[in-house]
């Protein structure tokens, strides 16, 4: 029976789990380190033989959870949803997770634990980094920029070839007309940028 461990039990770690079924995965085993009811990482560290998927939707968490998997030598596994579109000269890192209806155009480069949240679109020679979350029917323009620990939030709008920096939250419904520097929150239409802790 094909295995596969899902760290993080949360609503998002449903999801994926949810996915690794559609991708043929027949038994689901959560691991969790602050659930009871299951195994922590601790528990299954040796254990490296069964693959791993990342159940956790906030951004430095998983980020955290990807690095532990690494460095035990874990199998990390790239989950698509089978009903997403993904052009051929696409490349997707280690660890992310495509969810049902997600476009991916050419050339687009996607990096390790990403979430590409149920809907979203990503046009042509887009470069998202590792560790971001695009929500729920996000459309991001042409050769848009996304970097590392950045959340979109849902229902977001970014025009083609803006660059999002590092640490940055998109508000919900936002639309990005102009580039947001790292560390800074931007919502709104169109958004107005705020310092992250503003
Ligand atoms: C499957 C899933 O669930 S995926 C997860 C999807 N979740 C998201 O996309 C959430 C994204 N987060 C947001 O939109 C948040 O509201 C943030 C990060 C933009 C702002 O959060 P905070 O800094 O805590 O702002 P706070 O809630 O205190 O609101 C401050 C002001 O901004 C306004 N505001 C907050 N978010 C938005 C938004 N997205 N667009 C426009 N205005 C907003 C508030 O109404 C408030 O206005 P007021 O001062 O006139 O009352």
């Amino acid at each position: 029976m094909k295995s596969i461990y899902i760290y993080g039990a949360s609503g998002h770690g449903l999801v994926v789990a949810d996915i690794a079924k559609l991708c043929g995965y027949e038994k689901i085993i959560f691991v969790d380190d602050g659930k009871n009811i299951y195994p922590s990482f601790e528990d299954i560290k040796e254990n490296n033989h069964i693959p791993i998927a990342f159940g956790v939707g906030n951004n430095t968490i998983r980020s955290k959870l990807f690095e532990k998997a690494k460095n035990c030598d874990f199998k990390i596994v790239t989950l698509i949803h089978p009903n997403s579109v993904i052009s051929s000269s696409v490349s997707i890192g280690e660890g992310t997770v495509v969810m049902p209806n997600v476009a991916i155009n050419a050339n687009a480069i996607i990096g390790n634990a990403v979430i590409l949240n149920t809907s979203s679109i990503i046009e042509h020679e887009c470069k998202i980094d590792d560790y971001v979350h695009i929500s729920p029917n996000v459309a991001l323009g042409g050769a848009v920029k996304v970097g590392k620990y950045t959340h979109i939030g849902i229902g977001s709008n970014i025009i083609q070839c803006i660059i999002i920096g590092e640490n940055v939250i998109v508000g919900a419904g936002s639309t990005v007309v102009r580039n947001v520097s790292d560390f800074k929150k931007a919502y709104g239409n169109p958004c107005k940028v705020k310092d992250i802790n503003e």
